[in-house]
């Protein structure tokens, strides 16, 4: 199965003045752990790193660093995670027919969860990790007026990794360039194409390191899975 990782950001929500993936998390930097993740999962053979050429050379080093047995190419980010993601798709070998895809600032997702998606991913053309979501969530109008609260049975916050049959999802990119579509994520894509994407169990520690207040959260994780030292 191949892996896109889409790590092209720019950490603005971080405040970080540099690629957020570059920053330390237990003392390696938050994309070493995504990889370890990809390394030590059974079905994923080929990592392609959507990227931007600024951070190859530090990239470079933390490869050396994680020692990976699988194949790995650096591939150019775009300046939008659906440009990115684009980017990767086009990039991607010949004999890739299903590819899963995976934010590298969702560093605590575990081998397991590659293997489970890459497995349900034989027998669909679209899925994405998802958890149901526990808050009461509200829909607010432009003067801050709550409009309606949806039924949480049927609310589940996104994650990745996200898989698809590669032929389908690069037209369902390119619909989205034609129609001028501007997405989060490529189930989005695949759902305004009509398209099913089915849910696979993801887990409640895969957040996205997004701000400071994530990278203490992932640091505690971390900590209590590993132990302290
Ligand atoms: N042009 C972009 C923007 C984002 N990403 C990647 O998409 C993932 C999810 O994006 P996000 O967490 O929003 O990362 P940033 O864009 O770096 O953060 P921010 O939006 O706060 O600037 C990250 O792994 C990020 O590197 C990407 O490949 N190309
Ligand atoms: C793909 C994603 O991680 C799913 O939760 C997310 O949509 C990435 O974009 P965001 O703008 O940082 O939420």
């Amino acid at each position: 199965m191949h892996l896109l990782i889409p790590a092209a950001g720019t950490g603005r929500r971080m405040g970080s003045h540099r690629n957020k993936l570059l920053l330390a998390l237990r003392s390696q930097p938050i994309l070493s752990w995504t990889l370890k993740a990809a390394e030590a999962s059974h079905h994923i053979s080929w990592i392609g790193i959507i990227s931007q050429p600024i951070d190859w050379e530090d990239f470079k080093e933390i490869l050396a660093q994680v020692q990976l047995t699988k194949p790995v190419e650096f591939i150019q980010g775009g300046s939008t995670r659906q440009e990115s993601v684009y980017n990767g798709l086009q990039a991607l070998p010949d004999d890739a027919t299903r590819v899963l895809i995976h934010d590298g600032a969702r560093c605590l997702a575990t081998a397991d969860l590659f293997d489970r998606c890459a497995e349900v991913l034989h027998d669909c053309t679209g899925l994405i990790a998802a958890v149901p979501v526990k808050d009461t969530i509200k829909v607010v109008d432009e003067n801050g007026i709550i409009t309606s609260t949806p039924d949480r049975r049927q609310l589940w916050a996104a994650q990745t990794p996200q898989g698809f049959d590669v032929k389908l999802l690069k037209q369902c990119h390119q619909t989205g360039i034609s129609q001028g579509w501007e997405v989060t994520d490529d189930a989005a894509l695949f759902e305004k194409c009509g398209l099913s994407v089915k849910i696979v169990e993801g887990e409640e520690t895969n957040l996205k390191v997004t701000t400071p207040q994530d990278l203490a959260i992932a640091e505690f994780i971390l900590t209590s899975r590993l132990g302290k030292k």
